[in-house]
């Protein structure tokens, strides 16, 4: 049994995730502290982050933190993690999934399709942006940031008709009475690693990666591993207008991705790949399929 130090970022969603493994290692018999820190992507809330540096700038104070030995673990929204890890870090872990879907939140309209002409929605998320534009192309879409709470204050304030959200953070965080509607992914089809939570050490810590096993799920895992790839063999960003999503049914992958170009609004490229998985290595090779396909058909 040995005593390990979460670095965690200090949102209500981020404590609650730490909060959450803290007690699955505290069942095991570990003793647990958390080290709170406010990193720069929780601070830039006027500009889109994929302008000053992308969503890494979540991750880089808490692998500081682990580079220095004030922290063992890192606990992260898998959706905010950067495609590949910078040298001496790895993901030891990923555990089950919350679900992966988004959701429609709105205080005066039931669905997506309910909203007027014109209506506004608030999202900074490029995909959400593409998806939403293909289907509702009348929709005026205006940049809404923030965590989760500020999210919703700024809906409540009457800035926007409806916002789009990932379901798992508002589940997270007991707001589930929020979402008027989920949307299928056959509509909005997820980000890489939407509803998953990644656990990165620095390298070279097989104690940490020891006591981390119990937590790891293999079927998300295996899920993610393909999304993910699709997003790393088209740049590695994520603040790419791109969705993928997996889900597994025995050893069977079936995995979706979109791209959508932000400049050609309505248009987006849909791919797929399926097939049997035995390793984390076979599904990222699906999911390096299905990024060709996405290529093929003009994703860049
Ligand atoms: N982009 C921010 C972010 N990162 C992780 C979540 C929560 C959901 C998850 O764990 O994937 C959210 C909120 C959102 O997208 O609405």
């Amino acid at each position: 049994m040995s005593r390990f130090t979460i670095a965690t970022r200090e949102s209500r969603l981020a404590l609650w995730q730490a909060e959450h493994v803290k007690s699955l290692l505290a069942q095991h018999g570990h003793d647990v502290s958390l080290l709170g820190m406010t990193t720069k992507g929780d601070q830039i809330l006027d500009r889109s982050l994929s302008k000053v540096g992308g969503k890494g700038l979540f991750v880089k104070e808490l692998e500081t933190a682990l580079e220095q030995g004030r922290a063992d673990l890192a606990v992260h929204s898998l959706k905010d993690v950067p495609m590949d890890l910078p040298p001496g870090f790895e993901l030891a872990c990923v555990m089950e999934r919350e679900d992966p879907r988004d959701a429609f939140v709105s205080p005066k309209f039931d669905s997506v399709e309910a909203l007027p002409q014109e209506a506004v929605v608030g999202t900074s998320s490029l995909r959400r942006v593409v998806l939403l534009r293909a289907f509702r192309p009348d929709l005026r879409i205006e940049p809404l940031r923030g965590n989760l709470d500020t999210r919703l204050r700024k809906l409540d304030e009457g800035g926007y008709d409806a916002i789009v959200l990932a379901a798992a953070g508002l589940k997270r965080l007991g707001l589930a009475q929020r979402i008027r509607r989920v949307f299928e992914p056959a509509q909005m089809l997820p980000a890489a690693g939407q509803g998953a939570l990644g656990i990165e050490v620095r390298s070279g810590r097989p104690d940490v990666v020891q006591a981390l096993s119990p937590l790891v799920h293999r079927t998300t895992w295996m899920a993610v591993e393909a999304e993910r790839a699709v997003s790393r063999a088209l740049g590695g960003s994520c603040s790419m207008p791109l969705a993928a999503h997996a889900t597994l049914e025995g050893e069977v992958l079936r995995l979706d991705a979109a791209w959508g170009d932000p400049d050609q609004p309505g248009q987006l490229v849909r791919a797929k790949a399926s097939g049997t998985v035995g390793s984390l290595e076979e599904a990222a090779a699906l999911g390096a399929e299905a990024a060709a396909r996405l290529r093929a058909g003009g994703a860049h």
